[in-house]
């Protein structure tokens, strides 16, 4: 994970002081990149311990083309209560926007399985996106999406995924959104009976929050543990069938949690 601590490094030392919409003020800098060959093990952080049974459950939670938290509560997933109303609705966000856009002329268009289709029938293809950030639906979604972008592209058999993320939480946010991306690689490169190629993380307004730096001071001064490997136990007959218990984290050494409140 030495991507993702350089980059935290950087923004430690070229960060600028910056007030943000939720009052708590950042240390921010403009552009960053990362890159993960999933052939060198899963891109999880080492130097905290991460839940990803929290990342796995959200995931699916996309997938599932749900925008509601009922579904994470029930399963014990709390990280997106504080933006959800009373009805446990967040407006048209990812799950809504990968699963079912809804075009001008009132069609429904299904992101995920266009995408699925498009690398199987045309692997050479630059045309593989997927887009959460629907201008139209922004007013009635209870935060704007921040990993808003992805493309994939097939090259020597592998599967690659390229994530444009307009906002980065480096401490909180952004290990989860590495993790998630990682694994939907793995299980698209499954479903396109391809290999899990490299995974590239690009960031926008890549920032920590000021609540966060002793927090990323005590992790930059962990040594990293080997990556360990995700396994995933069968092949679902499509993209809509992968349950929780199809993954195997194996391996996974990582230093003591370090906790850190979520701005809202
Ligand atoms: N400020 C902010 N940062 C984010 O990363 C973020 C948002 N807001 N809003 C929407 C989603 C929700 N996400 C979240 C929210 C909370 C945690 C969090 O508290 N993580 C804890 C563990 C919590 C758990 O697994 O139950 C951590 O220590 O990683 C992580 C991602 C990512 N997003
Ligand atoms: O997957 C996610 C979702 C959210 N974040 C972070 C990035 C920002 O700190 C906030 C969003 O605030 P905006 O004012 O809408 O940019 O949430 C993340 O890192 N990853």
């Amino acid at each position: 994970m030495k991507p993702y601590h350089d980059l935290l490094r950087r923004v430690l030392d070229e960060g600028v002081e910056q007030h943000d919409r939720t009052g708590v003020g950042t240390l921010a800098t403009f552009g960053g990149q990362m890159r993960f060959d999933l052939a060198d093990g899963f891109p999880v952080v080492t130097t905290k311990k991460l839940h990803l049974r929290s990342i796995i459950v959200e995931l699916l939670w996309f997938l599932r083309g749900d925008t509601n938290v009922r579904w994470l509560q029930e399963r014990k997933v709390s990280i997106w209560d504080e933006w959800a109303d009373d009805k446990g609705d967040l407006g048209p966000v990812y799950g809504k926007q990968w699963r079912d856009w809804v075009t001008a002329d009132g069609r429904h268009i299904d992101q995920i399985k266009q995408l699925i289709e498009l690398i199987k029938k045309d692997p050479a293809s630059r045309r593989q996106l997927v887009s959460a950030w629907n201008p139209g639906d922004l007013p009635q979604m209870a935060l704007a999406p921040c990993h808003c972008l992805f493309q994939t592209s097939v090259l020597n058999g592998r599967l690659n995924l390229q994530l444009y993320q307009r906002s980065c939480d480096m401490f909180l946010g952004v290990p989860f959104n590495i993790a998630s991306y990682a694994l939907l690689l793995m299980m698209l490169a499954q479903q396109c009976d391809l290999e899990p190629g490299v995974f590239v993380w690009t960031g926008g307004d890549v920032h920590i929050y000021s609540n966060h730096i002793e927090q990323v001071k005590l992790q930059l001064t962990r040594e990293p543990y080997p990556l360990p490997t995700m396994q995933i136990k069968r092949r679902p007959a499509s993209i809509d069938q992968y349950e929780y218990e199809d993954f195997e984290l194996v391996g996974y050494q990582a230093h003591p949690h370090i906790k850190g409140a979520v701005a809202v």
